[in-house]
């Protein structure tokens, strides 16, 4: 009850914030973007790889149509970029200009990982320590100043294929062997630390980390691990711990850095996957494809038919999210109703 009251008050305040905002212009002047499939705007195109979606009816619902998106329309980092009020093209890295540095580059890649290995049977992906590489040379090269760098927001979401493209993969990959859920979510948190502790070093002061959503209840998992009905319920329970670690990871990154005011947030897409909060918002497809999969494949089958009423489907292809569903969890974050401690628009405040 406490909780329901604090966070109607929550969005009072932030809708009041934001329409005092309105007046007003862009909230940040530089956005980055670093992360998997989820977060990738076209960075994929440019390598060799299984892991990549530039072409119908991928952007079916896009502008520009398919662009490399993992979705019908626009994705997450998009819908970010418009609460944000930012007016250009969050440009992919493979085709950014160093001057681009200056007010934002997307470095996200399909299949990225938190570990190297991960994805490696897909093809070349950018891995998460890739691409913060690919950052320090891109705001070193462009000479953006510290000053303007912590104004930036930062926003991740890196993981996922860890355990979709590695822990319940076969061959090559061992690590289900060697690891209990636990101790694999350590090890993965032990390389987030040291991720986030570059980008810290590289400026980053508004960061939002996006935990792993609900896996087992993706199409390609039900199909593989949940005996086609359901949720994989062993797939959810691996990835639990390693949410409420990254949770507890940002605590620890929001206590040592409180001297220089930086802020990170957690973004949970776990815990608001319910069937009564999709009922609610309209979502009456959640555990099939709107596009056509062909069998034991995950993304969409080229050229093929895809579900007329797009706005009520979770899922895009048999992993990835409808430009409906990217919407209502960005809402939701820059609301505060999915994040922890605080929510985007308060970040970037
Ligand atoms: C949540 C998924 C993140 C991601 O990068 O997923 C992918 C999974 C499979 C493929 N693929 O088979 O090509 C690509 C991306």
């Amino acid at each position: 009850m406490a909780d329901k009251m604090f966070k109607a008050l929550l969005w009072a305040f932030a809708t009041a914030v934001v329409m005092a905002e309105a007046v007003r212009g862009q909230l940040v002047p530089c956005y980055f973007v670093f992360g998997d499939s989820v977060f990738d705007n076209g960075n994929n195109n440019e390598l060799d790889t299984l892991a990549k979606v530039n072409y119908s009816p991928y952007g079916i619902d896009f502008a520009r149509g398919p662009t490399g998106r993992f979705s019908n329309g626009r994705n997450i980092p998009d819908f970010i970029a418009e609460e944000l009020r930012i007016s250009y093209d969050i440009p992919p890295f493979t085709r950014a200009s160093t001057e681009q540095a200056h007010t934002g580059i997307n470095y996200a890649s399909g299949g990225a990982g938190l570990l190297e290995e991960t994805s490696q049977h897909l093809g070349e992906r950018i891995s998460f320590e890739k691409q913060i590489t690919n950052h320090r040379k891109m705001i070193m090269t462009a000479g953006v100043p510290p000053e303007k760098l912590k104004k930036c927001l930062y926003t991740i979401n890196i993981g996922s294929n860890d355990y979709l493209n590695n822990y319940f993969m076969p061959a090559p990959y061992t690590t289900n062997e060697n690891f209990s859920f636990d101790e694999y979510a350590d090890f993965l948190i032990q390389s987030y630390r040291s991720y986030l502790k570059s980008l810290y070093v590289l400026g980053a002061r508004k960061v939002a980390v996006f935990g792993v959503s609900k896996l087992g209840c993706t199409p390609r998992m039900i199909a593989s691990h949940g005996g086609g009905k359901g949720c994989a319920t062993e797939v959810n329970k691996a990835v639990e711990p390693f949410n409420k670690k990254l949770k507890d990871l940002i605590s620890e990154f929001n206590r040592i850095s409180v001297v220089d005011h930086a802020k990170f947030t957690f973004v949970d897409l776990f815990s608001s996957q319910n069937p009564i909060e999709y009922f609610i918002l309209g979502f009456t497809v959640t555990d099939k494809s709107c596009c056509t999969v062909e069998s034991g494949q995950e993304l969409c089958a080229a050229n093929k038919p895809v579900c007329p009423n797009r706005e009520r489907y979770v899922y895009w292809d048999n992993v990835h999210s409808t430009e409906a569903a990217n919407k209502v969890v960005v809402k939701a974050a820059f609301a505060g109703l999915i994040t922890s401690p605080i929510s985007i628009l308060l970040l970037v405040l």
